[in-house]
């Protein structure tokens, strides 16, 4: 696989692969999310989330085997030679109902400035905004600051690195649909084919963000006399 046969024209750098995993895969990984015990789910307000390798903290990360059914996949990403040569060895693990999203956001320095993520369930439209003052951009009065949109197809594979991972916020409006309006920098990339005006009704959409913490440390424990 070549990675540059996959690049988005969009500020730097963005890759897009469509159908990355097959829809057995996509099965596969629907149900062991939905089968984690409770309390292995983050509830926010909007979406719930779960941790995968270890909980991301500025001292490093307390560093968690990850399970089988998630290695394939961060084995298939670690062969595109992302993350400076290392291998991912986390995976954040996002439930959007219809109707949610996620504030245009940076992700922050715990991690390699290299994002890759797994689209499952349902597609989502990722949107770039330009930073104003704080890292946070109220939705309403965002489209003015929006530089670039990418539509994730289920089972596809997004990389983003460079400005578009550190320069720009990102975020995922929390509409029911959305409207194909032909501006979707990776359109000529995707699997499928959408007129301008397609009206794509979200359903629920599972996504894998898998990364590199550099910093880790492995579970000492400490046995007192
Ligand atoms: O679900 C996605 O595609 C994006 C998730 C995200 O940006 C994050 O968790 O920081
Ligand atoms: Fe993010």
């Amino acid at each position: 696989m070549h990675l540059e046969d996959y690049l988005v024209k969009a500020p730097p750098t963005v890759y897009y692969i469509p159908d990355f995993i097959t829809l057995d895969e996509e099965k596969r990984i629907i149900e062991h999310v939905n089968s984690a015990p409770k309390p292995k789910w983050t509830q926010l307000s909007h979406r719930r989330l779960q941790n995968w390798g270890g909980i991301p903290h500025p001292k490093g990360m307390i560093a968690e085997k990850l399970p089988e059914w998630l290695l394939v996949f961060t084995d298939k990403i670690g062969k595109l030679g992302l993350f400076g040569g290392k291998q991912p060895n986390h995976v954040l693990v996002n439930e959007y109902l219809p109707g949610q999203g996620i504030m245009p956001h940076l992700d922050g320095p715990l991690f390699y400035p290299t994002v890759t993520t797994i689209s499952c369930g349902s597609h989502a439209v990722l949107n770039f905004y330009v930073p104003c003052q704080s890292d946070r951009v109220d939705m309403q009065s965002a489209d003015d600051l929006r530089v670039a949109s990418l539509l994730l197809e289920r089972r596809s594979l997004v990389v983003l690195e460079d400005d578009m991972y550190v320069g720009y916020l990102h975020g995922i409006a929390e509409v029911e649909n959305d409207i194909v309006n032909g501006s979707e920098a990776n359109l000529e990339l995707c699997s499928g084919r959408y007129a301008s005006g397609a009206e794509l009704q979200r359903t629920a959409r599972i996504s894998l963000t898998v990364r590199h913490v550099p910093r880790t440390t492995k579970l000492c424990i400490q046995v007192g006399r």
